[in-house]
């Protein structure tokens, strides 16, 4: 299949958006939002650094690469609407395989209700995925790191260190542990964004906000250095899945703060505002847990410290960082 038919065979036959006014098909898509403010982002998945062979079917491939950018839209306090999609591909893969890739990012978009309105195809040596992904918010309703405030209480979504676990079976443990851990390796394969807890949140009136792709670790700190705070973790609150006390302390301990790529929320929120969350976190099905508090200590703001085995110590960035060398 060459480079047309390829794009043809991937072209929606109709858009689920209203706000789509020309999508595939000319040299760019137009999209048209007039009460909303635009959100935008792009992620890129690289074969053999976000996924192998080993770990990820097609299918999970497109889906774990949408839902990393649905994320960081729903990080921002925003709706998913569009995307377009950037793929690099290596001429191993075959025409099948490629719509698995495209059947993965449609099967999470519908849930969603997005639209695919363009994107660019070139061959390369290796896979290469990278997904812009456009969103809305209302007005005065984005959410930013730099919103945390002294005494908010610091909370998560989910069970964090999931996807590190799963991730960790698929590539050491035997096939009947691949069995009994199925729950960590769908957690690797196909997170689910918390886009309708975060939509439905619009009458907290501030919240902190930012999703959890490298490990809370990193994303602790990104809102400490954005906001100039101090954020104090209780590690014995920080959320994880029964089944992951099947592994070692120093194993749980690491993939609960720096495992990354759960896409679950970590935020701040004031404690008038924390009782009203849990309503609607219980409203939307999603798990919230209290993990810590927000302080004001000016010869600590800009860092975390984790509370454990009676000790407080500096959480320094521990996730996964690219360009290190
Ligand atoms: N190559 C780049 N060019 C321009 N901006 C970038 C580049 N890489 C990252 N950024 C920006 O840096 C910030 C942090 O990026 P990143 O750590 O990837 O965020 P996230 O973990 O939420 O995906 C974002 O605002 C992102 O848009
Ligand atoms: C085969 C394989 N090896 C290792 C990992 C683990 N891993 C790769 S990237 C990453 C962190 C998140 O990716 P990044 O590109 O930093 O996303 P961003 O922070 O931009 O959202 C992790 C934990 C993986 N998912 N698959
Ligand atoms: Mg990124
Ligand atoms: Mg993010
Ligand atoms: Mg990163």
């Amino acid at each position: 299949m060459e480079e047309f038919d390829f794009i043809r065979s991937i072209q929606p036959n109709f858009y689920r958006q209203s706000s789509v006014v020309k999508g595939i098909g000319d040299d760019a898509a137009i999209v048209r939002h007039t009460n909303e403010d635009i959100i935008t982002t792009v992620d890129t998945m690289v074969e053999d650094v976000h996924f192998s062979s080993k770990t990820t079917k097609p299918y999970h491939i497109g889906y774990r690469a949408l839902a990393a950018n649905i994320s960081d839209i729903a990080a921002m306090g925003g709706k998913p609407t569009s995307y377009v999609v950037s793929i690099v591909i290596p001429d191993s893969w075959t025409a099948d395989e490629l719509q698995e890739i495209y059947q993965g990012m449609n099967g999470l978009a519908k849930e969603c209700n997005m639209d695919l309105i363009g994107g660019d195809t070139v061959s390369g040596e290796q896979l290469v995925l990278s997904i812009t992904v456009l969103g809305t918010v209302l007005k005065g309703k984005a959410r930013f790191r730099s919103d945390a405030q002294e005494n908010d209480i610091i909370f998560v979504t989910g069970t964090l260190g999931d996807a590190a676990c799963g991730l960790h079976i698929l590539l050491n443990a035997s096939h009947t542990d691949h069995e009994k851990y199925q729950y960590f390796i769908n957690r690797h394969r196909m997170p689910m964004p918390r886009v309708s807890f975060i939509n439905q949140s619009d009458a907290i009136k501030r919240m902190s906000l930012n999703d959890i792709s490298d490990g809370i670790a990193n994303e602790a700190n990104e809102i400490a250095m954005a906001s100039d705070k101090t954020l104090i973790i209780d590690y014995d609150k920080v959320p994880s899945h029964p089944q992951l006390f099947d592994f070692s302390s120093k194993q749980k301990f690491k993939w609960t703060l720096s495992g990354g790529e759960d896409f679950e929320l970590i935020g701040t929120v004031s404690n008038r505002d924390w009782e009203q969350l849990q309503v609607i976190a219980k409203q939307t099905d999603t798990n919230i847990s209290a993990i810590g508090i927000v302080r004001n200590d000016y010869k600590k703001n800009g860092t975390v410290w984790l509370q454990h085995n009676q000790e407080l110590n500096r959480l320094e960035k521990s996730g996964y960082t690219h360009l290190r060398r």
